[in-house]
């Protein structure tokens, strides 16, 4: 006989309209189920239309917006505590309607994730049992897992959801976190309940700001935890709010708004308060004769004495030593930084190609951590510097040895980089009579200074890059054949953004590196997707500095851009024609705007000349 295990019996008494097997649910579950149905929801069937207009989420949004500010912070942080578990952080407004999302890849292109959607509608009469609806409609955190969801097709779907409760118990939001796994994930689900909590003290924070805010516990090692009871008082000494710990501590008492902080506490507020405002912590008792610590955490208008913030995590996307410090989870290019740790250790000469802003230099400076060499990691443009300088600023020279020669002379970079790694930056830019130059040196590692006969040998690791194509190069005899297989022996090619398939963790990560805890939703980052990137990650970096700074909030959300950085870029109207000049038209106008508008600049980007750009851009 085949053995079925509680939920198996449950969902087929569920399918054939039977009485739910006793002990098979819990409480909570059977009950939902038992509305569900009577409702007349179909469990086989796929429930439907229940995502909103977007400008009627928008609508929620604003009301929202108190809310939806700390609650962004929370869910940034929270996914990064949870990051790489296939997880989708959703806020909910009251009415179980979602509001933003934050997830991590896989789960927002899996059928859960898709399902989860601002404006999505997650009550219990519209898509049956469900974390969120039930969290509502309960008003306390609900764990729903996999086929305890009334509908089949959620099956494969496991949410914890918790409430954000205002101090009267009325439910103003819903933090849910969900996996596409059956799995029990107790220690996520309490994550979850502590972010809802948190969000609950912010908001009394907020809109307490001109109040006293105390916090209260009856162990003094706990008035810094979610736990302690928050108090709001008037400077007149009336409650103004307080928080649901702090009503659970204060049980048998009237803890409700509008008492006197007298009628809660033996000590009267004028005694409490001399020893709250000295910064102390002081021991009284409440009106049923129970001793708790107390702590000032506000002065009202004064200003804000100390304020408990948990510590900010930033997300897990960097690893152990020898996995580069950036985000590099793209296929392609974790293939091809994994086998570049055995060239370099087999200390071949590395070649990085790719477009402007796809993290060359920061590629290079990997392979030099890599490499554990203990010398200087040595960069030189090659762009830059004027033909005539070019051999001795890499080889060094003597005292004298040319006009305008360092009166003590110079080492030269390769010299500099010895023991270290030497990273020649658009070396497609290199002059034609110092190649031959470069070539020697690459063979023999030995370095003559201009204007001396001695030979000094050297060990360097040498990093190239440009965003050239060298074979056309050496194709139109601009760059020596010999000298491209030198510098070539393992090349990395760093993908352009627009066709990396990292590109959320990207975003996620330079949100993290240009302003640490603040948030992004799905929304905003598909969004972000829609662009083709000519200046890939420094323009994408640019845009979202411009859009934190506009905001003047911790989050971004899709409607933090301006129509001009999201909208596809165009052309010249020279260009607008012709397929091939268009792309590479594009690319100078958007580096162009990446550099805030700066001829000059965009011209050294991409190794060309000003009048070239300004062509392009006028
Ligand atoms: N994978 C990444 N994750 C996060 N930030 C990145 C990543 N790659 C590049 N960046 C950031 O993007 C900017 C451009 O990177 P970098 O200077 O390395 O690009 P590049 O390809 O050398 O550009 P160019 O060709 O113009 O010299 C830098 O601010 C860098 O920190």
């Amino acid at each position: 006989m085949q053995y079925l295990s509680g939920i198996d019996r449950a969902r087929a008494a569920l399918e054939r309209g039977d009485r739910f097997p006793a002990g098979a649910l819990s409480a909570a579950v059977a009950e939902s189920w038992q509305r569900c149905r009577d409702l007349g929801l179909d469990p086989r069937a796929t429930p439907q239309g229940n995502v909103i207009a977007f400008s009627d989420v928008n609508r929620r949004r604003e009301t929202n917006a108190a809310l939806r500010r700390l609650a962004l912070a929370e869910m940034q942080l929270l996914h990064s505590q949870i990051a790489g578990s296939n997880f989708m952080i959703a806020l909910g407004d009251a009415d179980g309607v979602v509001l933003d999302t934050i997830s991590d890849q896989r789960f927002a292109d899996s059928a859960a994730g898709r399902s989860i959607i601002p404006g999505s509608v997650w009550n219990e009469s519209d898509r049956g049992t469900n974390a969120l609806g039930l969290a509502a409609l309960r008003r306390e955190p609900v764990a729903i897992y996999g086929r305890e969801h009334y509908f089949s097709c959620h099956g494969h779907l496991s949410c914890m959801a918790a409430p954000i409760l205002d101090p009267g118990g009325h439910v103003l939001g819903l933090l849910d976190a969900s996996c596409s796994e059956e799995a029990r994930q107790q220690h996520t689900h309490a994550l979850v309940r502590m972010a809802a909590a948190q969000i609950e003290n912010g908001l009394i924070f907020q809109e307490r700001a001109e109040s006293f805010i105390f916090a209260f516990h009856p162990r003094v090692e706990y008035l810094d935890t979610l736990s302690a009871g928050l108090l709001a008082v008037s400077q007149d000494g009336e409650v103004l709010s307080i928080n649901r710990p702090g009503v659970h501590l204060l049980t048998g008492l009237p803890a409700t708004l509008g008492i006197h902080f007298d009628g809660l506490f033996e000590a009267g507020f004028g005694t409490a308060m001399d020893g709250l405002l000295s910064g102390g912590v002081i021991r009284i008792r409440d009106r049923a004769g129970s001793g708790v610590f107390m702590v000032c955490r506000q002065i009202g208008q004064r200003g804000i004495v100390e304020r408990p913030q948990r510590a900010r995590a930033v997300p897990a996307v960097l690893s152990s030593p020898g996995t580069p410090d950036f985000v590099c989870e793209d296929p392609a290019l974790k293939r091809s930084v994994a086998d570049l740790a055995r060239a370099v250790a087999l200390r071949m000469p590395i070649h990085v190609a790719g477009e402007t802003g796809t993290g060359k230099e920061l590629m290079a400076r990997h392979v030099h951590d890599l490499s554990g060499r203990k010398g200087e990691f040595v960069a030189l443009n090659c762009g830059a510097v004027p033909e005539a300088l070019f051999i001795a600023e890499i080889f060094g020279h003597e005292r004298g040895a040319y006009t305008n020669a360092r009166a003590d002379g110079a080492p030269g970079l390769a010299r500099t980089a010895d023991r270290g790694t030497l990273f020649l930056d658009e070396v497609g830019d290199i002059p034609a009579s110092a190649q031959t130059a470069l070539l020697r040196f690459l063979d023999s590692m030995e370095v003559r200074a201009v204007g001396s006969q001695k030979t000094h040998k050297v060990d360097v690791q040498i990093v190239s890059a440009t965003n050239r194509n060298l074979e056309e190069m050496v194709a139109s005899r601009e760059f020596r054949a010999d000298l491209l297989y030198r510098l070539n022996a393992y090349t990395v090619r760093m993908p352009p953004l627009r066709s990396r398939s990292d590109f959320a963790l990207v975003v996620q990560h330079l949100m993290q590196k240009i302003a640490p805890g603040t948030a992004i939703t799905d929304a905003a980052i598909a969004r972000l997707s829609l662009r083709s990137w000519p200046g890939n990650i420094r323009e994408l970096q640019s845009v979202l500095q411009r859009a934190l700074v506009r905001q003047h909030l911790e989050f971004v959300d899709e409607e933090s851009f301006t129509e001009r950085e999201t909208a596809p870029e165009d052309s010249c109207e020279d260009c607008r024609g012709h397929a091939l000049s268009r792309h590479k038209c594009r690319e100078i106008r958007s580096v162009f705007r990446a550099s805030g508008d700066n001829v000059s600049k965009t011209a050294r980007m991409l190794g060309l000349s000003r009048t070239t750009v300004y062509k392009h851009v006028r």
